[in-house]
């Protein structure tokens, strides 16, 4: 990407504040004009000065000359203080509102992408993390630049340069050719870091994800007491991060060094010249002291030179990132267009195969129905397919080939939010928001009243417990124990009562007792919906209408209980493993027993 064309990108960020801008730039002007005012002040000040000293003059005669510069560099800091603060506060207003608008936007469309963007591994949480800040940082920097850098001291650089040239041909002449070299200079400095700003970028993702995943992982980490290993992985991060940095810094040093070098060779070559002239009476002694302010001012932008390519090259390096998850169009969630008033949840998948975006084939020449009203449970044994086939059936993930109709009409025709409005989900660990616990179940209906919050979580077994704690249902929810938690998902799934309802897994965190009450609950909300149910639990499949038995991404048999244990196939050696690992003969015996 060009920086041509990243103020492309950016102009409909920045339209909106079209009236700053021209403000800005009107101050721009101004301050270039007043710029020039100390170089013209001081060459008539030394002139009128040597002029008064040639005629014997002494400081009575001098007076009304100091009060004139007086009042003019007064008159004249005043001026400019008010368009350095206008222009730097307009430069800000703009770079703070604009950054706002990149978040923001950034925010926006990742919520509208589908599960592939997120599995991405470019899109891990810290990584993208960072992408979306460092691009918003470093996007507002350059318009930042571009307002309080870039046009102020260029618009100073170009006003000066044309005087010296107004001035004296020669003199505007040296301080042009100065120029070119020190671009030059720039230019190769900026080719060096490239290659590094790179790498650094990706260095620096990797230690912000690497933290997380510490952070995430860290009882695992104490358990098993891998502290010093998981300090060395850092370290290797972190060192190489370091080195980085450090040649950063080495190449921006030795770069600083030539280019003030080659500036001091175009300061005494405009000295030299000037006093060459002066000698010669082609100019007054001013002049001196005039053509080195100049000269400050035309090389004053390109000191900055290094730091505005640096930024630059920053906004090139970081806005590729940034831009990229703006147009992530193909991470879109497809929608269609058919808004159903309800569904009933008549599932048909005919030779449906799916493969995750990794490359992962998880899903291979799938048959099956699902009837509204019944409970459909699939079994297998882990990595078998069974959460993959749900997230078909939400719309998560479309399938590669096949054919998935719902009620008659394929899953791909449905507007996705009401299709989702319908469907209800409990999974093996729910997600739990940072908030109460009143906030947390209202999840499911944003609009339910406290009474109604508080039924939903009666029916999950949960009100009682919540009751007990100090701050009731303004507890802290992520302070809860697993299996609260899960029964806050579930208290959810009762407030939003949907038609459709998705169990994976629902009680694996539960103990037995809660086990037994959420099985009891989820009975009574099971009645009258489609409900397909993933369990481990042979109780939670038992009683299903029918039972899909999955291998390695296909289905091997299907049947009601009776039928599939008869088969004995598949269904029969789990059903059969299940039964041994829960000691089910010395069960019986025990409770035969008493
Ligand atoms: N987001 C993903 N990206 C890539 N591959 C995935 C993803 N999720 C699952 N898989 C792979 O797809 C296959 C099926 O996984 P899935 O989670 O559907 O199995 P499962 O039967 O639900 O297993 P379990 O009972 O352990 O939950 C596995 O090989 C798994 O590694």
């Amino acid at each position: 990407m060009s920086i041509w064309q990243i103020f492309q990108r950016l102009q409909p960020f920045v339209k909106p504040y079209y009236k700053q801008i021209t403000f800005a730039l009107f101050l721009t002007l101004l301050g270039a004009v007043t710029a020039q005012v100390n170089p013209w002040v001081l060459r008539y000040t030394v002139d009128t000065v040597q002029s008064m000293l040639d005629k014997n003059w002494g400081i009575m005669q001098g007076r009304d000359l100091l009060l004139r510069i007086s009042i003019i560099l007064f008159v004249k800091e005043i001026v400019n203080t008010f368009i350095v603060f206008g222009q730097r506060y307009f430069g800000e207003k703009i770079r703070i509102k604009v950054s706002s608008d990149l978040a923001q936007e950034a925010v926006s469309r990742i919520l509208t992408y589908n599960l592939s963007f997120y599995s991405d591994s470019d899109n891990q949480k810290g990584k993208l993390q960072t992408r979306i800040d460092r691009g918003v940082e470093s996007l507002t920097k350059l318009i930042q630049n571009f307002f309080i850098d870039i046009l102020p001291l260029f618009a100073n650089s170009i006003v000066a340069l044309a005087i010296m040239f107004s001035a004296n041909f020669y003199v505007g002449a040296i301080a042009l050719a100065i120029l070119p070299v020190y671009f030059w200079v720039s230019f190769k400095q900026a080719g060096e870091l490239q290659g590094v700003r790179r790498k650094l970028k990706t260095q620096r993702e990797n230690k912000s994800s690497g933290l997380i995943n510490l952070i995430e992982s860290i009882i695992v980490i104490k358990s098993f007491v891998r502290e010093k290993f998981e300090g060395r992985k850092q370290y290797k991060t972190q060192m190489e991060l370091m080195e980085s940095q450090l040649k950063t810094r080495r190449t921006n040093f030795t770069y600083d060094g030539i280019k003030s070098f080659v500036e001091q060779i175009g300061v005494v070559l405009i000295i030299i010249l000037t006093a060459y002239l002066v000698l010669d009476h082609q100019m007054s002694i001013g002049a001196i002291m005039f053509h080195i302010l100049l000269f400050n001012n035309v090389s004053a932008p390109i000191r900055q030179l290094h730091r505005i390519y640096d930024e630059m090259n920053d906004a090139l390096t970081y806005s590729e990132g940034f831009f990229d998850i703006l147009d992530a169009d193909n991470a879109k969630e497809r929608s269609g267009d058919f808004t159903p008033e309800s569904i009933q949840g008549d599932y048909v998948l005919h030779n449906v195969s799916f493969t995750y975006p990794n490359g992962t084939k998880a899903l291979f020449n799938i048959d099956v129905t699902i009837k509204s009203g019944q409970t459909t449970a699939l079994v297998g044994l882990s990595g078998a397919g069974k959460s993959t086939l749900i997230n078909l059936l939400i719309g998560f993930y479309a399938p590669d080939s096949g054919t998935l109709l719902l009620d008659g009409l394929s899953l791909s025709a449905y507007n996705l939010p009401a299709l989702r409005n319908e469907i209800g989900m409990v999974l093996q660990k729910n997600h739990i928001f940072k908030g109460s616990i009143a906030e947390n179940i209202r999840y499911g209906q944003m609009d339910a009243s406290m009474e109604d919050l508080m039924a939903a979580a009666k029916k999950a077994y949960l009100h009682d417990q919540i009751m007990e704690l100090p701050a009731k249902y303004e507890t802290d929810a992520q302070m809860l124990s697993g299996g609260q938690q899960q029964r806050i998902a579930i208290a959810r799934l009762f407030l939003k009562n949907p038609p459709v309802i998705f169990l994976d897994e629902p009680t694996a965190s539960l103990d037995a007792i809660a086990t037994e009450q959420i099985k009891n609950s989820l009975d009574a909300i099971k009645k009258g919906r489609t409900v397909v149910i993933i369990s481990h639990s042979l109780s939670q499949i038992l009683d299903s209408d029918q039972i899909y038995v999955m291998k390695k991404g296909h289905i091997e048999e299907s049947g009601t209980h009776t039928e599939l244990y008869e088969k004995e196939g598949l269904y029969r050696e789990i059903f059969d493993a299940s039964a041994r690992s829960l000691n089910l003969d010395k069960m019986i015996e025990l409770i035969a027993k008493e």
